[in-house]
């Protein structure tokens, strides 16, 4: 892992700037069932697939000719990770090297709204022994705080694996972030309050494409708290109280 003094070209990924507007939703197609609760399309889909693709010649080219276990971090990193996967298994039947992967889950759970909460649930850790002088490739769906994956670090270490390698689509640029920067970061972004993709707010979000009545009267609760978060810079931010000052952002869209 980078420090995160460690600065290149290429290492932090896709900048995107704090002024970064986003995509205006009228340009995309979304469930209908959301309207209303979202404010902009930050990343479009198309352009986290391309990333993605990069990201696993990255892996390919550093650990090609290895064996490893991909250790997924659930729930928000399952998307990314089976995109991860299927694309480094695309380069592994196109190219002269191969990767052989296992794949395994771990769960991490410590936000609630949007805040992070001092207790940090860890599920699956007993599992984890198997990772003993294994190459680890963890596989996570953001860095915010730094907290999860500091105390995924910390923990996978005591197995005492030969490797750990971290990739992470998105990294948020937070003041006081104390976590080493992954070794493959897809983007960083502001800090901004992002879902879709398998990221949530309170479980909302992770598939646009929820349905069903019982969905439905959720999304009615859900909407009364969002509204209050999803009023644009440029119009009434003054207004809303300090604690709820952040934009819901919807990363990708179209699936
Ligand atoms: O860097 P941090 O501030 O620790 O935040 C990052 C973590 O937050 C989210 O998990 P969450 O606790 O929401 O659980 P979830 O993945 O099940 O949604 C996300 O999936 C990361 O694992
Ligand atoms: O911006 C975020 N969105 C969703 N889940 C998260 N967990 C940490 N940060 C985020």
């Amino acid at each position: 892992m980078a420090q995160l003094s460690l600065d290149t070209k290429t290492h932090r990924g896709i900048v995107i700037p704090d002024d970064w507007p986003g995509y205006c939703l009228d340009l995309f197609t979304y469930p209908k069932h959301y309207s209303g609760d979202l404010d902009c399309v930050y990343i479009p889909h198309g352009v986290i697939m391309d990333r993605t693709e990069r990201l696993a010649r990255d892996i390919m080219d550093d650990l090609g000719d290895h064996d490893i276990v991909v250790l997924c971090v659930l729930k928000g990193g399952h998307q990314f990770c089976a995109d991860l996967v299927e694309r480094i298994q695309v380069l592994n039947r196109n190219s002269k090297r191969s990767l052989l992967m296992t794949v395994d889950f771990i769960r991490l759970k410590s936000y609630m709204n949007d805040q992070s909460m001092p207790d940090l649930q860890m599920i699956g850790a007993e599992s984890l022994s198997v990772l003993a002088g294994k190459n680890i490739l963890i596989v996570e769906a953001i860095v915010d705080t730094g907290k999860t994956l500091h105390t995924l670090l910390s923990h996978i270490q005591t197995f005492k694996p030969k490797l750990i390698k971290v990739a992470s689509l998105l990294v948020k640029r937070v003041p006081n972030q104390s976590v080493c920067l992954p070794d493959y970061v897809g983007f960083e972004i502001p800090n901004l309050f992002v879902v879709g993709y398998a990221l949530d707010y309170n479980e909302y979000f992770r598939d646009l494409n929820i349905s069903g009545s019982r969905a439905a009267e959720d999304v009615k609760c859900r909407r009364f708290h969002l509204h209050l978060n999803l009023i644009s810079p440029s119009s009434h931010l003054h207004l809303i109280p300090l604690h709820c000052k952040f934009f819901i952002r919807t990363l990708c869209l179209n699936k």
